[in-house]
């Protein structure tokens, strides 16, 4: 065999496109990994986990505040934000050194560079032509282009984690999972926060009267949002100053800041892959892929995450369980594999965290005869032990089979809450069984037993 070819090409090294190569490796084939970027990902260095240690900090503010005279006294609080970034470095930066080390270790052959198809079975990365028996594409995506006079001046988000410091005026646009985490880590730090989302409720893939709750709490605490409202343009008036102008009920407003940060929405990242040369079919939502993940046109290629046009949501946990059907299906042409999607958890790290899974109510209502379970559990007293005060949750029970239908719950814990209702939709349990199970005393957990 040449050294140039390989069982398996993977491009990327996010969470779909690591798994596959380990595991692929792991399985004896030579495979060679390609990443144009850093080794580790969106997730791991731009993403979910740096993200997380940005959300953290602006939930303890949040706690402190609300426990003022109840839990605790103290004279002032605040997010020191070189702090911040420097213990968000601490880990991103081990992830950096050794990721691609581990690659090695394994007997993963690296390379850095942009991947390009040079024919179906061909990829060029640098000076060097690879050709293998199959390709995995895990390239993930980028912010959509905005396509507005000024769109230069947009930072995006994989900027944002970057920045030493936080300016007294930001505008976000776009009201979706990245603007309204980051807004509210923005808020608790103290600057001037602005969300203009361009449709009718922002955080659209949540339960709309939950996010009209979590709203006005960031209302309260700093985040001005305004829905209806789409950029039209940046203009740039001092050296760090800017005009963000945006339509609303047919007039053109604008608003002032010092920085202006990209939260519009994600597109698949093939820029660069030439797949036309790959004789591989894509269009604006990814790479098209049949039930198995394999490509539409060409039998080698294989693709998953946020790079594959799945019509699932852009989650690390979705790009996880994709691979793990991709390594499945690589090597074998009869039982492929299809991923099991049917219970997809989704929160938002705002603060409070906002958390669903399963149907909307709408859709709920559509197709079954549906009791629905909704309060706000502001006052309940696990929350107020807490001291903070925004929480509630809209449970939908089919009043035939009393299977749960959809979960949505906002407030402390959600993020952890809600996985308990994915296991018991993916196991089929009823509200009954739920209602019936022992959790721990006093838990957000055993909440749930009040919900259902
Ligand atoms: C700010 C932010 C916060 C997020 N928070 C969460 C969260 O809390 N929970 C969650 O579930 N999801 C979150 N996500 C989404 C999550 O990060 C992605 O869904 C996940 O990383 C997708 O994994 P992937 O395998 O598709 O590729 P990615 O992790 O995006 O990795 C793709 C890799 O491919 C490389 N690449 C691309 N093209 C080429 C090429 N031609 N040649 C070589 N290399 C290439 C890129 O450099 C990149 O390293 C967040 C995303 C962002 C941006
Ligand atoms: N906690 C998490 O799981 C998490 C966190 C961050 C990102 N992500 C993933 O990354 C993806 C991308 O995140 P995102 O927040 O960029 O996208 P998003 O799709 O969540 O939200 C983008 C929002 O921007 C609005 N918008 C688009 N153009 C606009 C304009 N010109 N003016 C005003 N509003 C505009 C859209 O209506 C939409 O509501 C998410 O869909 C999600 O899959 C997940």
């Amino acid at each position: 065999m040449s050294e140039t070819h390989f069982g398996l090409i993977v491009i990327g090294t996010g969470p779909s496109a690591s798994t596959v190569a380990k595991k692929s490796r792991g399985e004896g084939k030579r495979v060679a990994v390609i990443e144009e970027r850093e080794f580790g990902g969106t997730c791991a260095l731009r993403g979910c986990n740096p993200k997380k240690v940005y959300v953290n900090a602006a939930d303890l503010i949040d706690r402190v505040v609300g426990g003022r005279g109840k839990l605790l006294d103290y004279q002032k609080v605040k997010i020191d934000w070189q702090q911040l970034l420097q213990f968000k470095q601490t880990f991103t930066e081990p992830v950096i050194e050794k990721s691609e080390a581990s690659y090695r270790k394994k007997g993963i052959e690296t390379f850095s560079g942009t991947a390009s198809f040079a024919a179906p079975d061909t990829i060029r990365v640098g000076n060097h032509t690879l050709t293998a028996e199959r390709v995995f594409i895990g390239a993930g995506a980028r912010p959509r282009p905005l396509d507005i006079p000024g769109e230069k001046h947009v930072v995006q988000s994989d900027d944002f984690l970057e920045l030493p410091d936080m300016p007294s005026r930001v505008v976000f646009i776009g009201g979706g999972y990245i603007s309204m985490e980051f807004a509210c880590v923005v808020a608790r730090y103290g600057s001037h926060v602005t969300v203009l989302q361009h449709g009718d409720q922002i955080l659209n893939s949540f339960d709309t009267d939950l996010v009209s709750q979590l709203s006005e709490y960031c209302a309260k605490h700093g985040v001005k949002i305004y829905t209806q409202s789409e950029v039209t343009a940046v203009n740039q008036c001092g050296d760090q100053s800017f005009e963000v102008n945006y339509k609303k009920e047919g007039k053109t407003l604008s608003v002032n800041a010092d920085l202006v940060v990209h939260g519009a929405g994600r597109v698949p990242n093939l820029e660069g892959l030439d797949l036309q040369a790959g004789e591989v079919e894509f269009g604006d939502k990814g790479i098209k892929v049949d039930a198995f993940l394999r490509s539409v046109s060409n039998p080698r290629v294989f693709a998953a995450g946020d790079c594959a046009d799945t019509g699932k949501p852009q989650l690390t946990p979705t790009a996880n369980e994709e691979a793990r059907v991709v390594v499945k299906n690589l090597f074998t042409s009869n039982s492929m594999q299809q991923p099991e999607y049917d219970v997809i958890p989704r929160v938002a790290f705002t603060v409070p965290s906002i958390a669903a899974v399963g149907m909307s109510e709408t859709q709920a209502r559509q197709s079954h005869d549906v009791d629905v379970h909704h309060e706000d559990t502001s006052t309940w007293g696990s929350v107020r032990k807490t001291g903070q005060r925004c929480a509630g949750y809209k449970i939908l029970i089919d009043k035939k089979t009393d299977l749960i239908l959809g979960a949505h719950l906002l407030g402390p814990a959600s993020e952890e809450t809600i996985n308990l209702f994915a296991l018991a939709m993916k196991f089929g349990l009823t509200a009954t069984n739920v209602k019936s199970t022992l959790f721990v005393f006093p838990t957000f957990a055993s909440d749930v037993r009040k919900m259902v």
